[in-house]
């Protein structure tokens, strides 16, 4: 059996919809999907979620929502009007939102996860209407039915292992089952979400836990490409890689797919196949497991993110300190900031760490803090900070690819503040500046996907 899930763009509309059933019943093997909430219609557009978000925010402010619930209303009722389906189902999508200004809740974390969460319950209820309206059995599967329990961490919650004891008793019934990405419970029996993009984390439990032989991820692309299709015209497209590629590359920022999502599929070695909705033909990208992967090329892919910030601490005689560093985390431990990375030097030490867990605030008390326990000669905080991250299993045993990474950088004129080639051998990490970050992507991308002589030609 295939578990499928589809995202926000494939549920966006009435006219996506219609794809969506075609998908489910062209293959009698689809029979768990996952909903995302109903996402951009277009380019512009405003998710669902982003809609609950401001609903969530309005009743905490005390202020007036009820545009903005009926704006959520509408994106469902398109939808259950071109299916003309009974005036009950609309109802109680209304009934739902309506109701959750006045539930209470434990706080406004929790308050804000379950008004998010609704945006992929209130799609998987009406998904289950369309399918059964179209002629397939469908049932609805609430997450705290199925028995998906995640960590009581309200916003970014991670699923528990239990989930798969629950998910292996589970009967599923004959026909479809529908179940809404995004959310579990938490063993209070809380709604708790997954980080934003998370409804793919959902499809990567399910996969697992009802042992699929393939899970299918649906999206508005024909797969996975080498590098953003924002940032390199026509990219080329990947048709096989490993999970460690893919687990590497969304780190570095392929949307495409959640990170968070390769663990529970590595965990049951379940094959992941990125598809098209608007495409469905097409191949897409297969995601499988590293054994038995033969590279076809050096670089799989290349990403860049722009979300860092870094301090930067000199000090002479750093190496002879024995607990410098231990000292220096435990800092950002009692602040409940994680770092992503530490390159050091004798006597030099960067962090770099993901600034949008910091509040300006937050960032001033660092600051403080650090040098008033390490005496640094020089603290240096940088926000002008990316990191640019070329990826494949083909690079760890090339002579020569770091020279082949930074010799167009070189001609691009690119400014490296940083190289750290991954433990892993399947990564090398570039800082540079956020303004440098495409031109990073984008010259490494023509050295190697590009022939010699069409780049002269472009
Ligand atoms: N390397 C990449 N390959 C394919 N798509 C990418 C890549 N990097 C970023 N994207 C973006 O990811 C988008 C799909 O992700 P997302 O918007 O979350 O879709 P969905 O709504 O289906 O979950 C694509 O439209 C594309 O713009
Ligand atoms: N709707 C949620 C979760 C999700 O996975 O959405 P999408 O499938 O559109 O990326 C979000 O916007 O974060």
């Amino acid at each position: 059996m295939r578990v499928v899930k589809f995202g926000g763009s494939s549920l966006a509309d009435s006219k996506q919809f219609e794809k969506v059933v075609a998908i489910m019943q062209a293959d009698p093997q689809r029979q768990v999907v996952v909903t995302s909430a109903p996402g951009k219609r277009e380019h512009g557009d405003i998710k669902v979620t982003d809609l609950l978000i401001r609903y969530c925010q309005q009743v905490q402010a005390h202020a007036e929502f009820s545009d903005t619930v009926a704006e959520i209303v509408s994106r469902y009722a398109e939808i259950a009007e071109h299916y003309q389906l009974a005036a009950g189902v609309l109802g109680h999508i209304q009934a739902e939102l309506e109701s959750l200004a006045t539930e209470q809740f434990p706080d406004a974390d929790y308050q804000m996860a379950a008004f998010k969460a609704h945006g992929e319950k209130l799609n998987g209820y009406l998904l289950t209407a369309v399918l059964n309206a179209a002629g397939s059995h469908a049932v609805y599967g609430e997450p705290k039915t199925i028995g998906l329990v995640v960590s009581d961490v309200p916003n970014d919650a991670e699923v528990q292992n239990e989930t798969y004891a629950n998910l292996a008793k589970f009967d599923r019934p004959d026909g479809i089952l529908v179940v809404p990405g995004f959310y579990g419970y938490t063993e209070a029996g809380r709604i708790a979400t997954f980080s934003r993009g998370g409804s793919d984390i959902t499809g990567a439990i399910l996969s697992r836990g009802f042992n699929a032989d393939l899970y299918e991820n649906f999206t508005d692309v024909d797969g996975v490409f080498a590098a953003d299709p924002r940032v390199v015209k026509h990219p080329a497209p990947i048709a096989k890689m490993t999970y460690r590629e893919m687990r590497e590359l969304s780190y570095g920022g392929f949307g495409v797919f959640h990170d968070e999502a390769i663990l529970p599929a590595i965990e049951g070695q379940i094959p992941i196949n990125l598809k098209n909705t608007n495409h469905p033909t097409h191949a897409g990208t297969m995601i499988v497991p590293e054994a038995g992967f033969t590279p076809q090329h050096a670089v799989t892919g290349i990403v860049s993110s722009d979300h860092f910030s870094a301090i930067y601490l000199h000090r002479y005689l750093l190496n002879k300190e024995v607990g410098f560093t231990l000292k220096l985390l435990q800092i950002f431990y009692d602040h409940g900031i994680n770092y992503e990375h530490m390159p050091s030097g004798i006597d030099d030490l960067t962090i770099i760490f993901d600034n949008r867990q910091l509040t300006p605030e937050l960032r001033t008390t660092l600051c403080q803090e650090i040098q008033a326990k390490m005496h640094p000669d020089v603290l240096q905080w940088i926000d002008d900070y990316a990191i640019t991250m070329v990826v494949g299993e083909g690079m760890a045993k090339r002579i020569g690819l770091i020279q082949r990474v930074l010799t167009p950088l070189v001609m691009a004129n690119v400014h490296v503040t940083m190289i750290n080639e991954g433990a892993s051998q399947i990564s090398l990490m570039l800082g540079t500046s956020k303004t440098q970050a495409n031109t990073a992507v984008q010259a490494i991308y023509n050295a190697f996907f590009i022939p010699v002589n069409q780049q002269m030609e472009g």
